[in-house]
């Protein structure tokens, strides 16, 4: 029997199995025209955007930074380690990536989620014949007290000839094409954010360890019911080296102010990307450079699309304090070593809780 909206907001299973088990997601529970959130994915107060405690703070905005050498480089790489330091978040224009690749992976995002739910329930955890390609809804559903309202499609990168044979093809062309053209992106970065830190050189190694897999997302958010009930996407930092996200121009992402008070929304800019450090990076700059909590609120009128790309260690490198920080000035290392795979497993072992994945490679 087809479900009916009573039936959806009355029995959890009942709606696993529409969303999670059939694939629908929370695009078919949009599209079914629902006028009230189902119960599930209603957050406790304190995450909830309209709460006092988590006020916006419109006077504050982070970077953005033109790199275009029109600037003086010097003052482009100041800028990008001052972000990186000060913000953890900055946006990029002139960055080299066309405009029309980033068009055409939003595209291809839509064009995903436009196919039938039949097609994309091939790709969820029961089905899916790789681990390297996994669609879903929400971001661990059996540690979350409430879902979010968010359907995404993951793609792990470990070769082209890989990604051919088993990424969807409404999206696989136009997805590995935005990881192509940002490659120079992303090595100019760590150039510049490692010379800071006193490495001269990224060598194999170093760069197996800063940037040796990708994991590109393409995250679907519904229009939602009674939104300010729910989130898109909980707080959370994420586990990645750097994080290079295209948005559209909806608007929703939210970082934390470094007070950690309030809210700086990231405001869409055409034809910009959105830099932020991940945990990996904070951990190998010993705590120079940061990571920052974010999150995304769901929205009352219009869809949103994001896709971020994750630049990571590689599961089986060991990361820990660059020996280059740490000799500098005698810095005492404030992480310890870990294993990546251990690392990202304890990250999405629980749900969304801000910057508590980090807790587990400090030194106490
Ligand atoms: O959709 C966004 O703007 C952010 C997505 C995000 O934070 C993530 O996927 O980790
Ligand atoms: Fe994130």
């Amino acid at each position: 029997m087809a479900p009916t909206r009573s039936m959806m907001m009355d029995s959890p299973s009942d709606l696993n199995e529409f969303v999670m088990i059939q694939g629908n997601g929370v695009k078919g529970l949009y599209e079914m025209g629902l006028k009230t959130l189902p119960k599930q994915y209603i957050q406790p107060l304190e995450e909830r955007m309209s709460m006092m405690t988590n006020k916006v703070v419109p006077q504050e905005s982070i970077p953005i930074i033109d790199m275009s050498n029109n600037n003086n480089n010097c003052d482009v790489e100041d800028a990008i380690c001052y972000a990186a330091e000060k913000w953890g978040f900055f946006q990029v224009i002139n960055h080299g990536v066309p405009t029309q690749v980033l068009e055409n992976v939003k595209d291809a995002t839509y064009r995903f989620y436009e196919l039938a739910a039949e097609e994309k329930v091939k790709y969820t955890k029961e089905n899916s014949p790789t681990k390297h390609v996994r669609y879903g809804s929400s971001f661990s559903p059996e540690a979350e007290k409430a879902l979010e309202w968010k359907d995404y499609l993951s793609l792990f990168y470990v070769s082209e000839d890989e990604a051919i044979a088993t990424w969807p093809y409404a999206c696989r062309n136009e997805a590995l094409e935005y990881m192509k053209k940002s490659e120079a992106l992303i090595k100019r970065l760590l150039n510049i954010l490692m010379k800071r830190l006193n490495v001269k050189e990224i060598d194999e190694i170093k760069e197996a360890v800063l940037m040796g897999s990708k994991r590109i997302n393409l995250n679907y958010y519904p229009v939602c019911p009674n939104h300010d009930l729910t989130v898109a996407i909980g707080r959370h930092s994420d586990v990645s080296t750097l994080t290079i996200l295209l948005q559209d121009q909806t608007g929703g992402l939210f970082v934390r102010t470094e007070d950690r008070c309030g809210w700086i929304h990231v405001p869409p800019i055409p034809g910009a990307l959105v830099i932020n450090i991940g945990d990996a990076l904070q951990i190998m700059s010993n705590g120079r450079y940061k990571s920052i909590e974010h999150r995304v609120t769901a929205n009352g009128s219009k869809t949103r699309v994001s896709v971020p790309i994750f630049v990571n260690p590689r599961p089986s490198d060991v990361i820990g304090p660059f020996l280059e920080v740490l000799a500098s000035d005698g810095e005492k290392a404030k992480y310890k070593n870990v294993l990546y795979s251990d690392y990202v497993k304890h990250f999405f072992r629980k749900a969304h809780d801000g910057k508590m994945t980090i807790e587990y490679a400090k030194i106490t």
